[in-house]
């Protein structure tokens, strides 16, 4: 007879869900957000931008093609938990090495299955995010609840120390190198420098904490801020660096906490959205072009810059250049008289539909205009 370790989810506001073990076994407290992506699940879960994150899956089925090295947009699994419905009994994938109930536990991330994903997601959707705890060893509700009010709260953290390279590394470009980027790694995935090197970029991958000097030491002919976790209201350091390429008239594009950073580059602000945006089927407009690309997010704060007229910088008059069609929040920002641009959402789309790889084209032009002022 087989037989189930009990584990409990209880929410900074007391709602308790029982459940199973699923992966490591411990206990874990961290914001818990939810996720609407039906595919995808090993990307989310290597994504460093869930780094601080309980994240609940809400396609009740996970697992069902177990876990392989290649699906893996970075070295590790980032989720600070895990929740899900109904884990798959069996895997099958001929490229699946392991089953994904064996690689959280070979993490050590802690997760609970058996919960009704539906319920905590609409309670999600009321309260919005807040903090969590899972645990297999702290099977009261009331001293679990300890715990969850005791923790950190998501807005002021940084992880960024957590997620960096260490050291700077390049991704060669594929056939004729045509630009060089920068890319500062704040919790990049590993098909961002992919569909950057196809497009003839080489892209020095730099520590977060890089300087303007060490940026600028590489000539670039272009800039880049990655996806990463925590408030990007913390990112200081990152702020001046991008205000320094800005300055120079370098040719930047930020994706994600790159575009928050950008944001505030700009002068404007960012809050904490109610519940945030994650999945894979996120409307966003494009309102250069009018056109609707369907996008992957992971998003919990956003810019606040206005939807109905331009707006003034230091850089010049910058415009959103793209809107989320389900709520308006600022998707997209771009400077009209400088080389800037940067979108909130993943245009990587790993794992996600591909309607927004024209962004890197859009970079490409961006830098090869440049140059051509430059001559
Ligand atoms: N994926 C990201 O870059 C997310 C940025 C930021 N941590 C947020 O939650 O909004």
């Amino acid at each position: 007879m087989t037989t189930f370790t009990p584990a409990i989810l209880v929410l900074e506001d007391g709602r308790t869900f029982r459940g199973r073990s699923y992966g490591a076994t411990g206990t874990t407290v961290a914001e818990i957000v939810f996720n609407t992506g039906m595919t995808g699940y090993q990307e989310t879960l290597t994504d460093p931008s869930y780094r601080g994150q309980i994240v609940v899956m809400t396609a009740p089925h996970i697992g069902n093609t177990g876990a392989n090295p290649e699906d893996f947009e970075s070295g590790r699994v980032w989720v600070d938990g895990y929740v899900v419905r109904d884990p798959a009994r069996q895997r099958s994938n001929w490229r699946s090495d392991r089953s994904l109930d064996d690689l959280l536990a070979e993490q050590g991330v802690v997760g609970i299955s058996g919960i009704d994903t539906r319920a905590l997601t609409r309670h999600l959707r009321e309260r919005g995010s807040m903090r969590a705890g899972i645990s297999t060893e702290v099977l009261d509700p009331e001293a679990l609840l300890e715990q969850v009010t005791a923790a950190p709260s998501m807005t002021g953290s940084n992880y960024l120390a957590d997620v960096t390279v260490d050291e700077a590394h390049v991704v060669p470009a594929e056939g004729d190198k045509k630009y060089t980027v920068v890319a500062l790694d704040l919790g990049i995935k590993g098909m961002t420098p992919k569909l950057m090197a196809q497009r003839g970029i080489e892209v020095h991958v730099l520590p977060a904490t890089s300087t303007l000097d060490e940026v600028l030491e590489l000539n670039p002919d272009g800039v880049f801020m990655s996806n990463g976790p925590g408030d990007p209201a913390t990112a200081d350091h990152q702020v001046e660096l991008v205000q320094g390429v800005l300055e120079r008239g370098t040719p930047y594009f930020g994706i994600c906490l790159g575009n928050q950073i950008f944001g505030r580059a700009l002068g404007r602000g960012t809050y904490k959205l109610k519940y945030g945006h994650r999945g894979v089927n996120q409307p966003v407009q494009d309102r250069t072009t009018g056109k609707v690309e369907i996008t992957a997010h992971n998003h919990g704060f956003a810019v606040d810059a206005p939807l109905d007229t331009d707006f003034e910088t230091p850089y010049g008059p910058a415009r959103v250049t793209h809107v989320c069609l389900n709520d308006d929040v600022v998707e997209g920002i771009a400077l009209l008289d400088r080389p800037g641009f940067s979108v909130q959402y993943h245009p990587e789309a790993a794992a996600g539909p591909h309607d927004a790889g024209y962004l890197f084209d859009r970079f490409t032009d961006l830098m090869e205009a440049a140059r051509a002022e430059a001559h």
